[in-house]
């Protein structure tokens, strides 16, 4: 979508950078110029994801760099170092995208306490540690920089069986909208994107395993009647972390093929036949001609 080169001297961290989503949007940065910090927990994944986006084929001149430094996001410490490293090889940081999180699908009577803790601390405490980190360094330092947070679209909706991880995109959310209002006199941007189902190992494996596979389709109550690309999250993603979106903050983008539409009462009625259509009208038509009749009499 953004021209080639339009992310030139930009460097984002990409939390989660070394798969799903966060390997796909670091792919687009990279090739649109940017330098990229990924983090993430294990070493090993972010190690092959930097050299796999180092060595595509068909990397343009003028791609950015990519550097991977291991970060639990539940950690400052491990927080600030990635912070250190990035400046010392870059320079400096613009963006930061905060995607890395924890979920898994599961009646929420069967959560342990530890269950509980273990999502909210990744998604909604690492969110809130690593923007202020890397806040504060753009408020010392007068740089005027973006957050992108990675929601969902039940941080707003609310949804059953995934109760830690929407109790924690909420929050996030929240954070993203009152920082905006806050920080927006430094020149610090925070947006979010809300996507529906975008199919990735990690998020498949925890929130679609046999047999509920079997059991549901995640297509059927999306308009679209189909998925998401990565193509069409990372475009996004990269406009909201680019200065063309400079007049943009505090924003929540839903992308999901229409899937938080299907709320609406009637939105399921496409297995009524043509033919049932005809004698539904007819119903009401006869209803009209009833109660206008009641009226006269
Ligand atoms: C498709 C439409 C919308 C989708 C929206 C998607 C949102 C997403 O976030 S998808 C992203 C999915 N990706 C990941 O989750 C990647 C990272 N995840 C993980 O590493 C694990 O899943 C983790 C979050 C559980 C963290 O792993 P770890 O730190 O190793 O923690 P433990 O394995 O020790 O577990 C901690 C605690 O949680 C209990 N637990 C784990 N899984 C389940 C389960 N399926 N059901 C119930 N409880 C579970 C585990 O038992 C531990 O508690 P205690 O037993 O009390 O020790
Ligand atoms: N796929 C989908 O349909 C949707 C995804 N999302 C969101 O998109 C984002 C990416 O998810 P997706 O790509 O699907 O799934 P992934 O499992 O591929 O991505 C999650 C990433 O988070 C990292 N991570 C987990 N715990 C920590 C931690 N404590 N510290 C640092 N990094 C951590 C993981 O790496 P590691 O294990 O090495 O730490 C992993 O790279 C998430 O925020 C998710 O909530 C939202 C809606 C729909």
């Amino acid at each position: 979508m953004l021209r080639d080169g339009a992310m030139q001297g930009k460097t984002i961290i990409v939390t989660g950078g070394g798969t799903g989503l966060g390997k796909s949007i670091s792919r687009y940065l990279v090739q649109l110029g940017a330098n990229v910090t990924i983090c993430s927990r294990r070493q090993a994944v972010i190690d092959e994801t930097a050299h796999e986006l180092m060595n595509e084929p068909g990397r343009p001149v003028g791609a950015g760099q990519v550097l991977a430094i291991a970060c639990d996001v539940r950690n400052p410490a491990e927080i600030e170092h990635v912070i250190s490293q990035t400046i010392e090889k870059f320079g400096r940081i613009d963006g930061l995208l905060n995607n890395s999180a924890g979920n898994f699908i599961s009646p929420t009577e069967r959560l342990s306490y530890k269950a509980f803790d273990t999502i909210v601390d990744i998604v909604l405490r690492g969110t809130y540690y690593f923007t202020l980190a890397v806040g504060k360094y753009w408020i010392e330092n007068k740089i005027p920089g973006t957050v992108l947070n990675i929601s969902t679209t039940y941080a707003t909706t609310g949804s059953g069986y995934v109760v830690p991880s929407a109790v924690a995109k909420g929050g996030a959310l929240i954070m993203t909208k009152s920082l905006a209002a806050e920080w927006g006199k430094y020149g610090i941007r925070l947006n979010a994107i809300a996507p529906g189902p975008f199919p990735t190992k990690g998020a498949w494996d925890r929130l679609f395993p046999e047999p509920l596979a079997s059991m549901m389709d995640p297509t059927s109550r999306i308009p679209l009647k189909r998925v998401g690309e990565h193509g069409e999250l990372a475009n996004l993603a990269a406009y909201l972390l680019s200065d063309y979106s400079g007049y943009i903050t505090g924003e929540t983008i839903t992308i999901d093929g229409g899937e938080v539409l299907a709320a609406g009462e009637f939105s399921h009625l496409e297995q009524v036949s043509s033919e049932q259509w005809d004698m539904i009208e007819q119903t009401i038509k006869q209803a009209n001609r009833a109660s206008k009749k009641e009226g006269q009499g």
